[in-house]
Order: structure tokens, then sequence, then C-alpha cells
């Protein structure tokens, strides 16, 4: 017995998708009017959609955005180069139409909603206890879980909340080893000096917890964060409803990864849809032994690079919807 089983069987009962459905777009994909494999990853891209879907024919009629805001205790430690508030006027400024994520659910296609988790009621500082009791935590998850609207085709997540990429790179820490040198970034723009106080900062938290750090949910209680923990909870919720899901930078990355370890393909459903500049990010991608989809040099958190991939999934199901077949157009195939 343990304070998550409740999450950890959710986590247990989870499918492997329906793979008719990716089977049926890995046919189709062969009969179309292209050399075979020649669109690469896009091909892949269906068949996955298909997969989680659960949908011999993907689509993308319906993307939402949900970006999860919340505030950290470890910020007393000068861990970020802005001060808490930023996370609530942000909350104010998405609200507004100003921010990136913003003009990029425009470009997407995408609905989005800002959903504050206890923004005014930071975490406890996980320097000095755990950033959250075992009941705050679930109450966290189950934000998120009630998040995922019925019926979407596809989920994007991202967050607010200044303080973050420290609690994302002390749950990363917690998850694959390494300690706070292995992790710390300059998250929204620590120098040098900073990057190694913030990585000390972890050390602290990782040897404060380190009798739970064995226990994936329990490390996410202990050093995470209520954003953090409600991106987990849609993430899990997504699984159970057959909505694919596209994970942002670093910060989003880390708080879907307990699953990957909870259960073997936990994660199969989410993919990292771009590599942020915070220098964790690319370690975590590949502890969780995927290649994310895009790579600009971005580091900004909001959902912003899950924005950013969507078009490149539509351009998927465009292209496996809408070619003819060599048949149908009377293009000579290469079978002979
Ligand atoms: C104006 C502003 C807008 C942002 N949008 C996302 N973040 C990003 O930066 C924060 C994490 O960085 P750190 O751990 O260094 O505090 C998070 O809120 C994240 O979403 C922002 C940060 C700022 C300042
Ligand atoms: O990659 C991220 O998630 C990230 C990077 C910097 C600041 N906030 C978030």
């Amino acid at each position: 017995m343990s304070e998550f089983d409740d999450l950890r069987a959710r986590v247990s009962t989870f499918g492997t998708g329906d793979a008719a459905a990716e089977a049926a777009v890995r046919a189709r994909q062969d009969t179309l009017t292209k050399p075979p494999g020649s669109l690469g990853r896009l091909e892949d891209l269906a068949a996955w959609l298909a997969r989680w879907q659960g949908r011999a024919m993907p689509r993308l009629d319906r993307v939402e955005i949900v970006v999860f805001a919340g505030n950290h205790g470890v910020v007393a430690q000068g861990v970020s180069s802005f001060p808490a508030e930023v996370t609530a006027q942000m909350v104010g400024n998405f609200a507004a139409g100003g921010a990136a994520i913003n003009q990029l659910a425009r470009v997407a296609g995408a609905g989005l909603r800002v959903v504050p988790v206890e923004v005014a009621r930071p975490t406890g500082d996980f320097t000095v206890g755990t950033a959250m009791s075992a009941d705050e935590f679930r109450a966290a998850v189950a934000v998120g879980s009630d998040a995922v609207a019925p019926g979407i085709d596809l989920l994007c997540l991202g967050e607010m909340g200044i303080g973050n990429t420290t609690v994302a790179a002390a749950l990363a820490a917690a998850l694959f080893g390494g300690g706070g040198a292995a992790w710390a970034g300059r998250g929204t723009g620590l120098d040098q000096a900073g990057v190694g106080r913030k990585a000390a900062v972890i050390d602290r938290g990782l040897a404060r917890h380190e009798a739970v750090l064995a226990d994936p949910l329990a490390a996410a209680a202990a050093l995470g964060g209520r954003e953090l923990a409600a991106i987990l909870g849609a993430v899990i919720a997504a699984r159970e409803q057959g909505v694919p899901v596209l994970l942002d930078g670093f910060v989003c990355t880390a708080a879907a990864a307990p699953l990957a370890v909870l259960a073997q393909g936990g994660l199969d459903h989410a993919l990292v849809a771009h590599v942020s500049a915070e220098a964790g990010h690319r370690r975590l991608v590949a502890a969780l032994g995927q290649a994310a989809l895009l790579d600009l040099g971005m580091r900004l958190g909001e959902g912003s690079g899950a924005a950013l991939a969507v078009p490149v999934l539509r351009a998927a199901v465009a292209c496996h919807s809408g070619m003819a077949s060599f048949a149908e157009a009377g293009v000579s195939d290469g079978a002979g």
C-alpha cells in the first residue's frame, strides 16, 4: 500500500492503442503516389495518431492547447531571474492575448485554455520540506485530468510557473539520476554562477527527500509543482480517453516523465514536440528514448514548442488522407 495506489492503478490499466488502425495507415501509405517511406517521419506521425486516436483515418479537427500555471516555494532560494509574481501576471497576459502562446495557438489552429492551479498558493520549498502533501499532489493531478476535454483529437501541453525549471530539473534527477549539475540550466536567464547555485539547491532537495525518490509519484509530490502534477494528470487522462499528446519543453517533459518510469510504454501516446535549449532537455528526451520533432533553439515554455509542432502533424494527416493512390492517379508503381 502506498499513498499513490489510486494513480498507480490508473497507469496499470493503460492500453497499447489501436494496432489495427496503425496497420491500416501503414498499408495505405504504401499505396500512395510516392516512393515507399519517402515522407519519412510524417508517415510515422500519421501512424502514431491513428494508433492513439483509435482511428484508421487520423484527423486533427479539434486540437487543444492547455497551459497549467503554478507557483513554487523554491524561488525563495534565488533560482530564477524573475520574481514569482510574473506567474500570475502572465496568466493575465494569456487571457489578454498578448503572450507568445496566443500567437502560436492561432498559427496552429488550436484552442487555448489556461488553467491556474492555485497560483496564489505556492508549493513548499523542497529544500526545507515537501513541495506538496500527498493530498495536494493528488488534487493537482485531478485538476489536470479534468482539463482534458472529451472528444479532442490532440492535446498540446504547456506550463507557466516562475522557478519551474529548477523543479523540473530536480524531478528529472530523481527519476534518472545525475544530480543537480546534470540537469540545471539557465531557465529565464541565470548566468553561469546562478546555474551553479541552482544545481546546489537541487542537490539539497535530492538529499532531503532521498528516502522517497525511488517512487516516481512520491518524488513528483516532494520535488514537483502543481502545474507539473496537473500536466501528469492530463497525460494520464489523455491515454484513458484516446487522445494523443504533444509535450512541450523541458518542464513539460519532466512533468510527464514519471509515467515512463512507472510503466513500460507509459508515455508512448505522448511525443516530445521540440527539444528546448534548456540544458537538461536533450538528456531527458534521450532518457525517454524519444527524438523531438523540432529543434529551434526555443526555451520559453507556455506550450510554445508543442503548438509549433501542430502544423507538422497537420501536414502528416493532410498527405495521408488527401493523396491519391497509384491506381487512382494512374501512376505506375514500382512493384514490377
Ligand atoms: C515573462 C515570462 C514569460 C514566460 N513564459 C514562460 N516562461 C517560462 O519561464 C519560467 C521558468 O523559468 P525559471 O525556472 O527560470 O523561472 C516558467 O514560467 C516558464 O513557463 C516565462 C518566463 C517569463 C519571465
Ligand atoms: O523548456 C522549457 O520547458 C523551458 C525553458 C526555459 C524556461 N521555461 C521553460
